[in-house]
């Protein structure tokens, strides 16, 4: 059957969601193209707060990586935007000329944040704060400047200033209303977090309203409507967002503020929807991520032609994202005739709670200073529950100084514990208790709780608690190695040495995963632990790792590969160095660059050329792409240099020739200098070598990348064979026993110095180890001519034929 043409235009939170949701109910109906003007795959965009606050990095939120979308074969452009929906004829163009039919197209377009037209808003140094582009000029203005003013105290304003503040600048938030956060709090909540966050250091500037930005070509300061005035060197804009409803206006799709949709995410147009926050429902727009994903959910199943549950409009529920401080706001907080409230006010610990009745129904609630009942009163709100049989005081209460645990324990099944992905008590519960979930990261794999703001984590982690009870605390400590599974990495490992297991699909039915084809972290994983388990049977399988391992060639960002060949040591000869001029014209490579491991990088090579290029130099790989030993840097030593007590570049060249091409969990860099003058710069490498008088000190653990850290000294040694042998251990004792991707400088400080010593001095361990890895070794052979000499998998990998 064709398969239908299906088109997401934006590659953001609420579409990829979408996607996700349709992929479940029917993976093969769709043939899928993602267009998103951002350059990124699909990220979580809510925990850039995080990143600004210096809690995590930008490369650990995406969401669905490169190799997901591969994966579940969607064609995706990044960096190009759709200009243009010719909906008669069924076609979306983009800015870079593309055409592209669909049966069914998916708006999910998101929000534009809301720019006030200032004089003056256009100067460096004025930004908004909506990805991570934004993001970036935050950072970058913090190195340099100092001051920081921030317009808008809503929750983005108040999380952009914390980001500020914690990267060390003066930060001011001007705010237009008389409190903070009007659309979430109450007065008197409001004025609690306001003291709270000037505690923290940040000023405020309350019923304020921006006239101007001055400054030159940069900002320098803010002129207010009172005629005062506030230097700044960066203004973040946090004054709320506007639907990015353009390119339905111009297409002829019906728009208020935003798309309108009907219950199932409808347009006006056939065959067209609309999610997220470009979507108006029932002449609501919503800008957190619950009610997106619900939308999601009822688009999906209606696009796949299943019987949909209809979205029917959301009652919304916030907390804010900063360290140190609890607020909680949800449903309809403010008192009026209709309405009262019941309040709690402990003014000497800071605690204020409020719930909003309308009748005897809870309708809203607002909570600061202690906000754990924010999810069971949330659930309250969601269902409507009627109160008239409860002390209503009681309801702010409810276990009454009773251990902190009786929290999750006195939840109803149905309450929701993850507010963004709408999963309940209940659905925790029967992952734990059904799917064997037993650490949080697999419950966020199994039901998607904490896997976007995360402020649940530590209610699921109470609610892990409370259901294993002692199983738990052990438990805890092994994390599962990726959402397709609840098993670590030793569990893993040991069921394939006790289970003889040899193959990723077998591991994977054997060992129950929850996906049939797994994901891009437990597939490469599962490979490298079964051939370091069993390096002689087992069987690499090539479609198992990451793409540049795959093609054993480093891809750049302009889609042109980069070739290193080999050079043992870092010493080459005239007639290698001919072979690589020639190749260099031969294929008009732009680029030719010394690496940090002194080896010749070729950059720019087409990718139909790549096998050419490696038969031309006829020199084996340098695995400059590998989870492999990379390159043993040498210094000149004693053949040269006046001070060398030692050969480096002989012990160089062995270490090299010996452990090329051997798998490991991650890169491994080595270098021996020839006295403590270090110039290889041992001391920051996988393993250093050091010459000293009579001998060598043998350095472990060193990284000179983005967690840079010194090697430890792990052994004095005399001969270049001890070298070898401590080496040969030391290397083999790690790859069995690192999580995959686990440098070593990571995994010393995992498993301790001291341990690896005492394993690597007993002799007969010391033997054996040395034995696996010879083991390991003898399986060694020159991927690039192995290629050459298969023309089928030459041919698949790179669409050409070398030999005839
Ligand atoms: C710093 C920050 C913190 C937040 N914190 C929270 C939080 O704690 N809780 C919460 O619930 N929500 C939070 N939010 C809001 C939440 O991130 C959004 O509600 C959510 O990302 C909206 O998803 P979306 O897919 O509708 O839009 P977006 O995530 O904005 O995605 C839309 C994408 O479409 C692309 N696009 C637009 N037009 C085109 C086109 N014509 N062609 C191709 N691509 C296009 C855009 O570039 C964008 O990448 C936060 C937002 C920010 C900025
Ligand atoms: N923790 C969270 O849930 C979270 C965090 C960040 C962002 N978000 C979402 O991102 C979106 C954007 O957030 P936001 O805070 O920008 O929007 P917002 O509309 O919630 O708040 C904007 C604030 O700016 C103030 N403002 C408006 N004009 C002003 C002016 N001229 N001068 C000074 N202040 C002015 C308003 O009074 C308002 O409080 C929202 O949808 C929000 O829900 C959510
Ligand atoms: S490390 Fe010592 S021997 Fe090697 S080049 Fe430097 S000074 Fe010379
Ligand atoms: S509440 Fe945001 S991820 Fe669970």
């Amino acid at each position: 059957m064709q398969k239908k043409k299906l088109v997401l235009v934006g590659n953001g939170m609420a579409g990829v969601r979408t996607i996700e949701e349709i992929i479940k109910v029917s993976a093969e109906e769709f043939e899928i193209t993602i267009f998103g003007s951002e350059p990124h795959p699909n990220y979580n965009r809510i925990l850039l707060s995080k990143v600004l606050q210096g809690d995590t990095k930008v490369t650990d939120i995406t969401l669905n990586d490169w190799d997901w979308y591969r994966e579940n074969n969607i064609e995706l452009y990044t960096g190009e935007t759709v200009t243009g929906i010719d909906s008669e004829n069924k076609v979306v163009t983009t800015d870079s000329g593309r055409t592209q039919p669909y049966d069914e197209l998916i708006l999910a377009t998101g929000s534009l944040p809301f720019m006030l037209p200032l004089p003056g808003a256009d100067k460096e140094g004025v930004t908004a704060f909506r990805d991570i582009r934004d993001t970036d000029i935050m950072l970058d203005a913090s190195k340099k400047f100092k001051k920081a003013a921030v317009i808008g105290g809503g929750l983005l304003g108040l999380e952009a200033a914390r980001g500020l503040l914690n990267l060390g600048m003066e930060v001011s938030v001007i705010h237009i209303a008389p409190y903070l956060m009007e659309r979430q709090l109450d007065p008197t909540a409001a004025k609690l977090l306001q003291t709270e966050l000037e505690k923290q250091g940040m000023n405020f500037l309350l019923e304020k309203n921006t006239e101007e930005i001055v400054g030159k070509d940069r900002v320098e300061g803010l002129k207010f409507k009172d005629g005062s005035f506030l230097e700044a060197d960066l203004v973040v804009m946090a004054v709320g967002i506007k639907p990015n409803v353009e390119l339905a206006k111009i297409s002829g799709i019906p728009v208020n503020r935003g798309i309108v949709v009907d219950d199932y995410m409808r347009t006006g147009i056939s065959n067209v929807y609309a999610v997220g926050e470009c979507a108006e429902h029932r002449g609501i727009v919503y800008g957190l991520v619950a009610p997106l994903y619900e939308q999601g959910k009822a688009l999906a199943a209606d696009i796949c032609g299943k019987a949909a549950k209809p979205y029917e409009g959301s009652v919304l529920s916030t907390q804010l994202k900063v360290s140190g401080v609890e607020v909680f706001s949800a449903g309809d907080f403010m008192e009026d005739e209709t309405k009262k409230s019941i309040k709690v006010f402990d003014e000497q610990e800071g605690v204020y709670k409020k719930i909003v009745l309308r009748g005897n129904q809870i309708v809203g609630a607002v909570l600061f200073g202690d906000s754990k009942d924010g999810n069971r009163l949330f659930s309250m709100i969601q269902k409507q529950s009627d109160i008239s049989d409860t002390s209503k005081v009681a309801i702010l209460q409810p276990v009454g100084g009773e251990a902190e645990e009786s929290l999750v324990a006195a939840m109803s099944a149905d309450d929701i514990i993850c507010g963004c992905n709408g999963v309940s008590k209940g659905t925790i519960v029967q992952a734990i208790q059904e799917k064997g979930c037993t650490s949080v990261d697999a419950i966020k794999a199994c039901t998607s709780a904490s896997r976007s703001c995360g402020g649940c984590k530590p209610l699921v982690a109470d609610l892990l608690q409370h259901t294993l009870g002692a199983e738990f605390d052990g438990q805890a400590k092994t994390e599962a190695v990726c959402s397709c599974t609840t098993l670590s990495r030793d569990e893993i490992v040991a069921e394939i040495r006790e289970k003889g297991l040899t193959h990723v699909k077998e591991v994977m039915n054997v060992l129950g995963w929850e996906t049939e084809e797994g994901c891009s972290k437990c597939r490469p994983a599962l490979n490298y632990y079964l051939g370091m388990v069993n390096p002689i049977q087992y069987q690499d399988e090539r479609e198992s790792r990451f793409v540049n391992e795959r093609m054993h060639a480093n891809i750049q960002k302009d889609g042109t590969y980069s070739v290193v060949p080999r050079m043992y040591g870092g010493v080459t000869n005239s007639k290698d160095l001919r072979k690589i001029a020639d190749v260099v014209d031969k294929y008009d490579i732009p680029l030719v660059k010394m690496t940090g491991g002194q080896r010749i990088d070729l950059l720019g090579v087409k990718k139909e050329d790549v096998p050419k290029v490696w038969e031309d130099l006829n020199m084996p790989s340098g695995f400059a792409y590998g989870k492999s030993l990379r390159t043993v840097k040498t210094c000149v030593g004693e053949q040269f240099c006046r001070f060398g007590t030692q050969d480096s570049i002989s012990l160089g060249i062995a270490l090299e020739k010996k452990y090329e091409g051997l798998a490991t969990p991650h890169k491994v860099k080595m270098a021996v200098s020839a006295c403590p003058r270090n110039c290889a710069e041992s001391g920051i490498k996988d393993l250093g070598v050091v010459g000293i008088d009579g001998g060598w000190e043998i350095y472990v653990g060193g990284n000179g990348g983005t967690h840079l850290r010194a090697a430890d000294l792990l052994y004095k040694v005399k001969t270049d064979e001890e070298v070898i042998e401590i080496t040969s251990a030391y290397l083999q004792y790690y790859r069995e026993t690192a999580n995959y991707l686990e440098r070593t400088s990571a995994w010393i400080e995992r498993v301790g110095l001291q341990h690896v010593k005492e394993v690597l001095d007993d002799l007969e361990t010391r033997k054996d180890l040395c034995g696996r890895m010879e083991e390991a070794l003898s399986t060694y052979k020159d991927p690039w001519k192995e290629i050459l000499e298969d023309n089928k998998v030459n041919n698949d990998l790179f669409g050409t034929l070398v030999k005839s």
